[in-house]
C-alpha cells in the first residue's frame, strides 16, 4: 500500500520507516531540510534503538524516500499526519499550529478516495474539526484519527507489534467502513497476530490518547506523593510498590518512585488535557491532574533540596556531577526532562555542576549552553562533593560504587531513580539518599 508520513519526529519517522519494513511504499514528509537529509541518507536523527536498522533495510528495499517537498504525498493514498502538537508558550493548552499546517499543505494533493490519518496527540474535537475542513476541500477524501501509543526507547517494537489499536473513523456508515477498510490493510500484519483492534468515534479515539497518558502519569505521581509520605516515615517506597503491585488490580508497572516524568509526551498531555476540559466547561473533571503535574515537579524540587542538604546547605561552587540528562533511558530526549530541569537548577544555584548522559548530551548543550557536559561518568565524578544519578541508563545502574569512590571528593549520592543497591554503596563508605527508601 503507497502511505505518506507528514512529519518526521520521533513518532513519524519511526512510523514511516516501520510501515516500509512491513513491505509498504512509503514517503516520509518533514520541513526541516536537516532531518529529512539525515533520513533519506538511511541515518535516524535522533536516538531510538532498532530504527537505524530498519531505516537501512527499508531505504535498501526502495520502498522508502523522504523529502521536504509535499507534492511527494500524490502518489499515496493514505496520509499519516505525526507533527507535534507542544505546549502552547504561555498556557497549557496544545499548539495546533503544526497541524493545521500539515493539513493546509496536504489538502491541495489530495485526492477522492483518498485517507488522511490523525496520529499526533490533539485536543478532544480536532478530528471533527479537521474532518469538515478535508471534505468540503476534496470530496471523497476523508479523515480517520488513530492515535499512537510508542514509548520512545521501544518505538520500532511498539509500530510494529503494537499493544492495541485505536480507530475514530467517520461516523457516516459507507465512509466509516472504507476507513476501516484502509487501515486494516495498513495493520494487516498486527491484526494478523490478534493485536486486540477498538473502531470508534473521533473523540473516543482521541479521548483514548490523552486519557492513557493521563492514568500513567497520575499513577507515577501516585507513588511519588506515597514516597514524600515514605520520606517522613522511613518507609521504603520500593518494597511498598512491589508489595501494592502484586495486586493484579494495581500491577507493579509505572510504580517506580524517583524525580518523576517528563518527555515530550506524559507532561504537555496532561497539561492540554485538563486545559480542553476547561474549554468544555468540565475544568472541575480533570483538577486532580493539576495535583498531579505539582507532585511531579515537587521530586525535581526535592532532589534540588537533597543536594543542598548534602552540601550542607549550600550548593554555591560545590562540585555536583549530574549523571543522565535524556527523560529517561535508550533515548536522547530532553523534552522537558527532570534531569536536565535539576542539572539546571544547581547551576542556577551557584553550583559546579558536570553533567553527562549516554546519548543525550548534544541535544542538552544545543538547549542549555550555559552547562558544563562531559562526556564520561568518570569526569563527571572526579573531585565531585555530592553524585547525582538521574537518567537510570543501564551504565549507571551498574556504576561499582568502590570504582566511583575512588574519584570523587566526598562519597555522597543521590539516587534519583531508586535502582542502585543501597546496601552496597553504604557498604563501600557512600552516604546514599534515595527518593522515598531508606
Ligand atoms: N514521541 C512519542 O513517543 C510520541 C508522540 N506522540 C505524539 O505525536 C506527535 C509528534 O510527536 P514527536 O514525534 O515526539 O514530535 P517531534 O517534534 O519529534 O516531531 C514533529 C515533527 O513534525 C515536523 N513538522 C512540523 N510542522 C510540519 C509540517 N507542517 N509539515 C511537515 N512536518 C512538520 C517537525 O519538523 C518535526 O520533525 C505529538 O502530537 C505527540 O504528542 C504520540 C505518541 C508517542
Ligand atoms: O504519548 C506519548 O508520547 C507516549 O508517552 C509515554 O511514553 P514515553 O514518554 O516514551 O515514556 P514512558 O516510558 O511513559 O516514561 C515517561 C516518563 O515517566 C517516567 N517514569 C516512568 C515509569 C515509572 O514508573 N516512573 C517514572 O518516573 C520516565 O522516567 C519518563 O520520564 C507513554 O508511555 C506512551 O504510551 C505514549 O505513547
Amino acid at each position: 500500500m503507497k502511505l505518506s508520513v507528514i512529519g518526521c519526529g520521533y513518532l513519524g519517522a519511526v512510523h514511516a520507516a516501520s510501515m516500509a519494513e512491513l513491505g509498504h511504499e512509503v514517503v516520509g514528509i518533514d520541513v526541516d531540510q536537516r532531518k529529512i537529509e539525515a533520513l533519506a541518507a538511511g541515518r535516524a536523527p535522533f536516538f531510538e534503538p532498532g530504527l537505524p536498522e530498519i531505516l537501512t533495510s527499508a531505504s535498501a528495499s526502495g520502498r522508502l524516500s523522504f523529502t521536504t517537498d509535499m507534492a511527494a504525498v500524490s502518489g499515496a493514498t493514505v496520509h499519516f499526519v505525526a507533527v507535534g502538537t507542544p505546549q502552547k508558550a504561555g498556557s497549557y493548552s496544545a499548539d495546533m499550529t503544526y497541524v493545521d499546517a500539515a493539513i493546509d499543505g496536504l489538502i491541495p494533493f489530495l485526492k477522492p478516495g483518498d485517507l488522511v490519518v490523525g496520529k499526533s496527540t490533539v485536543p478532544v474535537g480536532t478530528a471533527a474539526r479537521l474532518a469538515e475542513k478535508i471534505r468540503a476541500a476534496v470530496p471523497g477524501a476523508d479523515l480517520a484519527w488513530n492515535p499512537e501509543f510508542l514509548r520512545e526507547g521501544f518505538a520500532v517494537k511498539d509500530t510494529i507489534s503494537p499493544d492495541r489499536l485505536v480507530y475514530g473513523v467517520p461516523s457516516d456508515p459507507e465512509a466509516g467502513a472504507r476507513a476501516k477498510a484502509l487501515l486494516d490493510e495498513v495493520y494487516a500484519k498486527a491484526l494478523g497476530e490478534n493485536t486486540p483492534l477498538v473502531v470508534t468515534d473521533y473523540a473516543t479515539a482521541e479521548l483514548v490518547k490523552v486519557s492513557a497518558n493521563a492514568f500513567l502519569a497520575t499513577k507515577i505521581s501516585f507513588i511519588n506523593a506515597i514516597a514524600e509520605i515514605a520520606e517522613v516515615t522511613d518507609a521504603n517506597i520500593t518494597e511498598l510498590a512491589d508489595a501494592i503491585g502484586f495486586d493484579a488490580r494495581i500491577g507493579r508497572r509505572f510504580l517506580n518512585a524517583g524525580v518523576g516524568f517528563g518527555g515530550g509526551c506524559l507532561p504537555k498531555d496532561i497539561r492540554a488535557f485538563g486545559a480542553r476540559a476547561e474549554e468544555l466547561g468540565r475544568g472541575e473533571s480533570l483538577a486532580f491532574l493539576k495535583e498531579v503535574d505539582a507532585i511531579n515537579l515537587r521530586r525535581r524540587q526535592r532532589v534540588v533540596d537533597l543536594v543542598v542538604e548534602l552540601l550542607d546547605g549550600q550548593a554555591y561552587e560545590k562540585k555536583v556531577a549530574v549523571l543522565g540528562l535524556a527523560f529517561k533511558p535508550d533515548s536522547d530526549d530532553i523534552r522537558d526532562s527532570p534531569a536536565l530541569d535539576v542539572a539546571v537548577q544547581l547551576h542556577g544555584l551557584g553550583a559546579d555542576v558536570k553533567a553527562t548522559d549516554v546519548e543525550a548530551i548534544a541535544n542538552a548543550h544545543a538547549k542549555h549552553p550555559q552547562l558544563v557536559f562531559v562526556d564520561s561518568v568518570d569526569e563527571a565524578v572526579a573531585d565531585a562533593e555530592v553524585v547525582v544519578l538521574l537518567t537510570e541508563w543501564k551504565e549507571y545502574r551498574a556504576l561499582d560504587p568502590n570504582a566511583v569512590g575512588a574519584l570523587v571528593a566526598e562519597k555522597q549520592i543521590i539516587d534519583g531513580r531508586n535502582v542502585l543497591d543501597s546496601a552496597a554503596w553504604r557498604a563501600a563508605g557512600w552516604t546514599y539518599r534515595g527518593m522515598g527508601r531508606p
